[in-house]
């Protein structure tokens, strides 16, 4: 206890110079981190404003280095000091997540990192864009059903519904009428919504991070261990009826209805974890995967129904691809080939992701002394923190920043742009194993969701995006949730009338 507190008056006086917001006694920037918490990007900007790209954010006896400059950002990603996640990963994910590639360090990550890649390559990923298209035909059948009458409703509740689902199918089991069928998964889905929401819910309220206050306190602590408990069952009995069939040497489901796990369990490297340890890291599949592009989802469909012109271009590129509504074949199923042809979509999701990415905020841990090429001294012990949306809004980067322009990712625009200065997914070797699998899932509901829909602002929401306040804590989302309406796009016949 001597050593760590010696190391950390250490980490906070040699961290004294880097401007930062100032400290009440003994608990330091409270005010300021519960602020991001429930108005994060003015927040943000206000502190860009008043200490520039490098601040230093004190919360009781830890220092935090917030580093968005993009030759820092690169620093943090692929130094060797700075590749540790800090223990409040396993501590306010871990009873949910268990331990897996989130909250893994030094040797175990790598390990598990080269045993689950070639399960994530994308002929394998392909495989799952008929799930996704299914899937989202499915909320938007829902959504005719239910929303189509113009009434405003939180669109991230029905976005969950759909990547639960989507993830347990995908990551578990996509096969239908064998002894692990879960295809019909509406009952899995919701537990498994609901236990992402209690994950982020706590994530938000640092008075409830000790578990004993929690336990003894909080009318959610039943609801977040008993839905952790039922997740973690569930997960264990796919595993081990999978197993069970690999073990009876029982030839594999046919490829197009292999799962994540499928593909782990038959491929060599996933030999290289042990069955407790796959356990774990489809667990944090399940929620990662579910949870943020959940979150990616709804911040798609929250800003654009800021911008109906940007709707009309995709429409337009939609209609290109499939036909207009109401004409033959413009609701067939859409396909992989189809996804490489929808470039404006392409750059609309990209800058949602620049504008507003899903993953607030990247945390690393110093195990040595590290300065930055910004010249800021990150000390062995410290905590340095990437903040996508800082770094999105650098005028040097990106001009008016706050302008939501898809073109900026056009290829002539985007050449020469520093490789860090757009990190949604982080970058190095601990970025964003499901990348690609967050991208096809999203352009594919996104695809589908325009096909049917124009998608418009709800009453009482602030005129300008850029008054609308978002949460941060681990990730971002829209204060008060993603309210929006919707509007049936007429037949090509009824519009040309
Ligand atoms: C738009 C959706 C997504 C965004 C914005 C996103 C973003 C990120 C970011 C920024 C990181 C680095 C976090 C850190 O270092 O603290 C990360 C890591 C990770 N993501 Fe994603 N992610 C998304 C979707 C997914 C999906 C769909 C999956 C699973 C299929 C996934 C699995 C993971 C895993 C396992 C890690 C840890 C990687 C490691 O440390 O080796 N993510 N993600």
């Amino acid at each position: 206890a001597l050593k760590q507190a010696v190391s950390e008056a250490r980490v906070v006086y040699l961290t004294r110079g880097v401007p930062g917001p100032p400290n009440l006694p003994l608990v330091g920037c409270v005010p300021t981190v519960l602020n991001l918490f429930s108005d994060g990007r003015a927040t943000l900007e206000s502190m860009i404003k008043d200490y520039g790209n490098t601040v230093r954010l004190r919360l009781l006896n830890r220092v935090l280095i917030i580093a968005m400059d993009p030759d820092d950002v690169q620093a943090v990603c692929t130094h060797p000091a700075l590749g540790s996640k800090p223990q409040l990963y396993s501590d306010l994910l871990g009873p949910h997540m268990g331990v897996g590639l989130v909250n893994l360090n030094g040797p175990t990550h790598r390990r598990h990192r080269k045993a689950i890649t070639p399960s994530l390559h994308f002929d394998i990923l392909k495989d799952f864009v008929p799930i996704f298209a299914r899937n989202s035909e499915l909320l938007v059948a829902r959504l005719k059903a239910q929303h189509a009458g113009g009434n405003p409703f939180n669109i991230q509740k029905e976005f969950g519904r759909l990547t639960s689902t989507t993830f347990i199918q995908t990551v578990l089991s996509c096969q239908e009428g064998t002894a692990t069928d879960i295809a019909n998964v509406a009952k899995e889905a919701d537990l498994l919504d609901e236990a992402s929401h209690l994950m982020m819910w706590r994530a938000m309220r640092p008075w409830w991070f000790s578990d004993t206050v929690f336990k003894l306190l909080s009318a959610q602590a039943e609801p977040y261990f008993r839905t952790s408990r039922i997740m973690d069952q569930m997960v264990k009995r796919v595993l081990e009826d999978k197993l069970g069939e690999v073990a009876r040497g029982e030839a594999p489901p046919p490829r197009r209805r292999m799962a994540f796990l499928d593909h782990v369990l038959r491929s060599q490297e996933g030999g290289l974890m042990s069955s407790d340890e796959l356990r774990e890291e489809l667990k944090t599949f399940l929620f990662v995967g579910a949870s943020t592009s959940m979150d990616y989802l709804s911040l798609m469909a929250y800003i654009l129904s800021y911008f109906p012109d940007v709707q009309r271009k995709v429409h337009e590129e939609l209609d290109s691809v499939f036909g207009a509504p109401g004409t033959p074949g413009s609701d067939r199923r859409i396909t992989t080939d189809d996804l490489a042809h929808l470039e404006y979509t392409d750059r609309v999701l990209k800058e949602v992701l620049r504008y507003a990415p899903p993953i607030a905020v990247i945390f690393r841990v110093a195990t040595e002394d590290v300065k930055l090429p910004s010249g800021t001294l990150v000390p062995q012990g410290c905590y340095v923190g990437v903040v996508p949306a800082g770094t999105h809004r650098i005028p040097e980067h990106y001009d008016d920043p706050e302008r939501f322009d898809p073109d900026r990712f056009l290829a002539e625009r985007s050449r020469g742009r520093h490789p860090y200065a757009y990190i949604p997914f982080s970058a190095g070797a601990r970025n964003c194993i499901g990348l690609r699998y967050a991208l096809m899932l999203a352009k594919t509901v996104t695809a589908n969701l325009l096909r049917s829909f124009t998608i418009l602002r709800a009453p009482g929401s602030p005129d300008r995006l850029a008054d609308v306040k978002m949460d941060f804590s681990l990730t971002m989302s829209v204060h008060g949730g993603a309210y929006v309406r919707l509007q049936r796009r007429p037949a090509a016949a009824a519009a040309a009338r």
